[in-house]
C-alpha cells in the first residue's frame, strides 16, 4: 500500500501540523502540497498475526487489533510492511547464546516436556510457559520491531508502529512476565546505530524493568516508566528513587502510581514530565510502549484510564516532530486494547474516527455499546492530591539532577 498522495487527503490534516493562518488560495495550495503528511510504517502480515494470536493470555488479540484498524480504513494511510524474522545473530546482540539455543531447542517440542529444570533456569515455568514455536514467535515479533526501527534510521518514515511488540520484561538470558524476548531493547540498540539520544517511554500498567535494566548505566538512553506500584504487584521495581546508576544516574525516571488514577490526572502528570525531559535530555528519537492494561475494564482492574490518556501522551510526543517508534505490550481486555491501539494509530496518521465501530468480522466483540470511546469507571482513586503533588516534585528533582545534554557532551 503506497502512502497516499497529498491531493487525496487535502481536507484532512495531521492534527499536529500547525494551523494554516489566513492565506491566499495559491499559498494554501502550495502550503498543502508542501504540508508534511506524516509517513507511518505499520508492521503487519498474516504470518505475524497468526503467530501473535497463539501467545497465551493474549490469544486472538492480534486479529482484533488489526481487524479494527482495517475496519476504519486506516491501512489506506499506512505503509503496511511485512516483517522479516530476526536472525539468531540479531537476537544475540542482546540475548545470551545459551538462552537462544534453549528457546530453539524447545521450539519443536510439544507442550508437556517443557517444565524441566533447565526451563526454570530460563524463566520458563508453569506460570510463564513457552508454547510450541516460541523461538519462531520470538524471531518474528523482534524482527518486526527491529525492522520498524530500521525504517526510522533510513528516514523512510516519520513514525513506525509494531502493535505485536512491546515486551518490556524480557531479560538478557531469560524470559520474564510473559515476555520471551525483549524486542524493545533490540529496537533501541538498532536506533542507537544512528541516533545519539533515545527517549524510551513506557505507558504500560507494569514497570518496564527489562528495558530500564538494559540501559540503567548509560546517559544515551533515558527510560521513563509510569506504572502501578503496590506490595506484591509484578515486577515490584520502579520506585521514584530508582534513578539508574553510573553514567546513567538520573537517566532512569520512574512514576509509581496507586490504583484508580483517571485520564486527566494521569495525562497531565505524564505530559508535564515529558516536557521537562524534552528540555533537559533533548532526545533525537522516541520509543513508546503503549501497553493497554491500565485501561478500565482490563482484568488487571487497577487504573481507571481510557484511550484518551495514551492519546494525549502520544500527541505530545508527535508534536516534537522526532522520529518515533510505537509498540504494543500488555492489554488483556482484547476489545479495549484494540480500541486503544486503533485510536493511537489514527492520531499517528492524523485522521479522526467515527465513534460507532464499523461493521466488520469482529464487530460482536465490541458489544453491548459497539462504540470506540471507552467510558471511565467509578473506581476509587487511591492517588491523593498530595501524593501526586509530592510525586511530581520528586520526579522533577531527579530530572533536574540530570546534566543537560550540552553539559554532558
Ligand atoms: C499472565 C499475565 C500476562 C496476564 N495477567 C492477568 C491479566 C489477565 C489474566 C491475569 C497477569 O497478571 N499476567 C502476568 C503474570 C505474571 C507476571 C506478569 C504478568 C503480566 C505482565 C504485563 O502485563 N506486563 O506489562
Ligand atoms: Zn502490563
Amino acid at each position: 500500500v503506497n502512502d497516499i498522495t497529498v491531493k487525496e487527503n487535502l481536507p484532512c490534516v495531521n492534527e499536529n501540523v500547525d494551523d494554516v493562518t489566513e492565506k491566499s488560495d495559491y499559498d494554501i495550495k502550495t502550503e498543502n502540497t508542501r504540508q508534511r503528511i506524516r509517513r507511518v510504517v505499520y508492521m503487519h502480515s498474516r504470518e505475524i498475526v497468526e503467530a501473535a494470536n497463539k501467545m497465551i493470555k493474549v490469544e486472538n488479540r492480534a486479529s482484533l487489533v488489526s481487524g479494527l484498524i482495517e475496519s476504519y480504513g486506516l491501512h489506506k494511510y499506512l505503509r503496511v510492511t511485512e516483517p522479516r524474522p530476526a536472525t539468531f545473530d540479531e537476537l544475540s546482540i542482546f540475548h545470551s547464546g545459551e538462552f537462544l539455543e534453549f528457546l530453539k531447542s524447545i521450539n519443536d517440542q510439544d507442550d508437556e516436556e517443557k517444565y524441566t529444570e533447565e526451563a526454570q533456569l530460563y524463566g520458563l515455568s508453569y506460570d510463564c510457559p513457552a508454547h510450541t514455536g516460541v523461538y519462531d514467535y520470538v524471531r518474528l515479533i523482534t524482527g518486526a520491531t527491529v525492522q520498524a526501527a530500521e525504517h526510522l534510521i533510513d528516514n523512510m518514515a516519520d513514525a513506525a508502529i509494531n502493535w505485536f511488540g512491546g515486551w518490556h520484561h524480557g531479560k538478557k538470558d531469560s524470559a520474564a512476565g510473559f515476555c520471551y524476548s525483549n524486542d524493545i531493547v533490540l529496537g533501541i540498540l538498532k536506533l542507537r546505530e544512528r541516533f545519539s539520544r533515545v527517549l524510551y517511554v513506557d505507558l504500560d500498567l507494569h514497570h518496564g524493568d527489562g528495558v530500564e535494566d538494559a540501559f540503567c548505566s548509560t546517559n544515551k538512553v533515558l527510560t521513563l516508566s509510569v506504572h502501578k506500584q503496590a506490595v506484591g504487584f509484578y515486577p515490584g521495581t520502579g520506585k521514584v528513587t530508582d534513578v539508574g546508576c553510573g553514567k546513567g544516574k538520573y537517566y532512569a525516571v520512574n512514576i509509581p502510581l496507586k490504583d484508580g488514577i483517571q485520564d486527566t490526572e494521569f495525562s497531565t502528570l505524564v505530559c508535564r514530565i515529558l516536557v521537562k525531559i524534552k528540555e533537559k535530555f533533548d532526545p533525537d528519537v522516541v520509543v513508546c510502549q503503549c501497553g493497554a492494561d491500565g485501561i478500565i475494564g482490563d482484568p488487571m482492574e487497577s487504573f481507571n484510564l481510557t484511550q484518551l490518556s495514551l492519546g494525549r501522551c502520544i500527541s505530545t510526543l508527535l508534536s516534537w516532530k522526532l522520529p518515533i517508534l510505537l509498540l504494543g505490550g500488555g492489554g488483556y481486555n482484547h476489545a479495549n486494547t484494540a480500541r486503544c491501539w486503533t485510536y493511537l494509530t489514527s492520531i499517528a496518521v492524523g485522521r479522526k474516527l467515527q465513534n460507532d465501530i464499523p461493521e466488520h468480522k469482529y464487530l460482536l466483540e465490541y458489544g453491548p455499546d459497539y462504540e470506540l470511546q471507552i467510558t471511565p469507571g467509578n473506581k476509587k482513586n487511591d492517588n491523593s492530591k498530595d501524593y501526586i503533588q509530592n510525586l511530581y516534585h520528586d520526579v522533577l528533582y531527579n530530572i533536574n539532577q540530570m546534566m543537560t545534554n550540552t553539559q554532558s557532551r
